[in-house]
């Protein structure tokens, strides 16, 4: 009698306890889908295309699959050359300024970058603003920094002494064959050859025994061959800050440990690259953005709307290059051309394990970047930004929204805005 009396008061307990935690787990549920909604509504000003309520398609959306998924608001981009990575730190610039996020930024640098600057310097921090809300100087509390999208080497152990403890890592890569060909123009690596050329600029002399004809109304293509020609020598020209430009500077920036000398050494190179995967959440493929900023969109629990972009420093004009010379910066850059590869191919990984609606997902995207664009952006401009090049500046239309403006005003925009809050933050310099 007293055993069954124990028996039922056990059941009663149990039904009890599994009817708390079912209602434990409905409230979380319940909490986490108004902070989500929240977030959305934050996001989409009234007159956007509003993704989860305006079609099928879109309620049907990756991110609409998943109602316990935050956005992760922890993220280090790390800026390489030349791969369409002003485009993407508007993203993350925009990203950060909704959601307050403290930045890294270089206080000195006028657009906050710290470039080829050896980052683990003990006292890192002194370069940096400090996170919002922090006193200048108070270095003890320069730490769990939100984001950065910054060009900055991937000094890896520094990153994680001064960013919050999940922080995801992406950074991009493109094709050597165009980002070599775009950072020769823009950082003017015709300059070698003018170096070497004779008084008359008319000649130039490799090393002491050749001479060919080259002046200055040869074109880009011509001194693109000339210098693939003999690409150590003119490399060697080059000295200098721009050095590193001009040889696997995607590698450069990624591998910090990797010596230039060692870049030969394609065990290594590949035994790096395979680090390289491990560490970086998520390289955005410069030739598949899209397809990668979705792959992105769904790792990081983003919105469409924070993947919206208008494509920034996009050069006016191009040439053509033939094969032939692709090829050969593809031979000169071989570090960059492995790391290409590898992360394409972890791309395309990803987006099978992505799952059957990525297409529709692609497609849905790309519509919205088109409507963006017609709603929000000003005929591009021409403009010379003074690095040899000229490209198309964007513009938000007059009288646009906030999210417009964000969106097509460019680069420099966003910038500012995240630069100059952290700056005044009640504790200006
Ligand atoms: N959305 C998108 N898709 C593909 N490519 C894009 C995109 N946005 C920018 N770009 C191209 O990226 C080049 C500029 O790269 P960066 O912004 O990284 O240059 S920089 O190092 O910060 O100066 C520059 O390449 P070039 O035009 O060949 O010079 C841009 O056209």
């Amino acid at each position: 009698m007293k055993e069954m009396h124990f028996r039922k008061r056990r059941i009663i307990l149990f039904v009890l306890l599994l009817a708390v935690s079912i209602a434990v787990t409905t409230l979380s549920y319940t909490t986490l889908r108004i902070s989500n909604e929240d977030v959305i509504k934050h996001h989409q000003p009234m007159n956007l295309p509003r993704v989860r309520s305006s079609s099928s398609q879109v309620t049907e959306s990756s991110s609409a699959l998943i109602p316990h998924c935050e956005a992760h608001k922890h993220v280090a981009y790390i800026k390489t050359h030349k791969t369409g990575s002003t485009t993407l730190e508007t993203i993350f610039n925009r990203f950060g300024f909704i959601y307050n996020s403290s930045f890294i930024f270089n206080r000195n640098d006028f657009f906050g970058h710290f470039e080829a600057m050896d980052f683990r310097d003990a006292a890192t921090e002194k370069h940096f603003l400090p996170p919002l809300g922090v006193g200048k100087g108070d270095y003890a509390r320069y730490k769990n920094y939100d984001t950065c999208a910054i060009h900055v080497r991937f000094y890896r152990d520094t990153f994680i002494k001064y960013m919050a403890n999940d922080t995801l890592y992406v950074s991009s890569v493109r094709d050597p064959a165009d980002q070599w060909e775009s950072a020769f123009n823009q950082f003017g690596f015709r300059k070698a050859i003018s170096r070497l050329a004779d008084a008359n600029k008319k000649m130039i002399a490799i090393g002491d025994y050749l001479k060919v004809p080259f002046n200055d109304a040869n074109s880009t293509l011509d001194a693109i061959n000339e210098f693939l020609r003999k690409p150590e020598v003119y490399h060697n020209a080059l000295n200098g800050e721009d050095w590193h430009f001009a040889h696997n500077d995607q590698v450069f920036d990624l591998a910090t440990d990797l010596e230039m000398k060692q870049l030969k050494n394609e065990t290594l190179v590949n035994r790096t690259i395979d680090r390289l995967v491990d560490e970086l959440d998520m390289v955005i493929v410069n030739e598949y953005f899209d397809e990668s900023l979705l792959v992105m969109k769904k790792a990081l629990c983003w919105d469409f709307n924070d993947i919206l972009y208008i494509s920034q420093n996009k050069r006016a004009v191009k040439d053509t290059m033939p094969e032939e010379t692709r090829a050969k910066i593809r031979a000169w850059n071989h570090a960059d051309t492995l790391l290409h590869y590898r992360f394409n191919e972890t791309l395309w990984k990803k987006i099978k394990a992505y799952g059957p609606k990525f297409q529709i997902d692609l497609e849905h995207f790309r519509q919205m970047l088109s409507d963006i664009k017609s709603k929000c952006s000003d005929i591009s401009k021409p403009v010379d930004h003074g690095y040899n090049s000229v490209v198309l500046q964007t513009r938000a239309k007059a009288n646009s929204t906030s999210l417009c403006k964000m969106v097509a005003g460019g680069f420099a925009d966003t910038f500012r805005r995240v630069f100059n809050r952290q700056k005044d933050s009640g504790f200006a310099f």
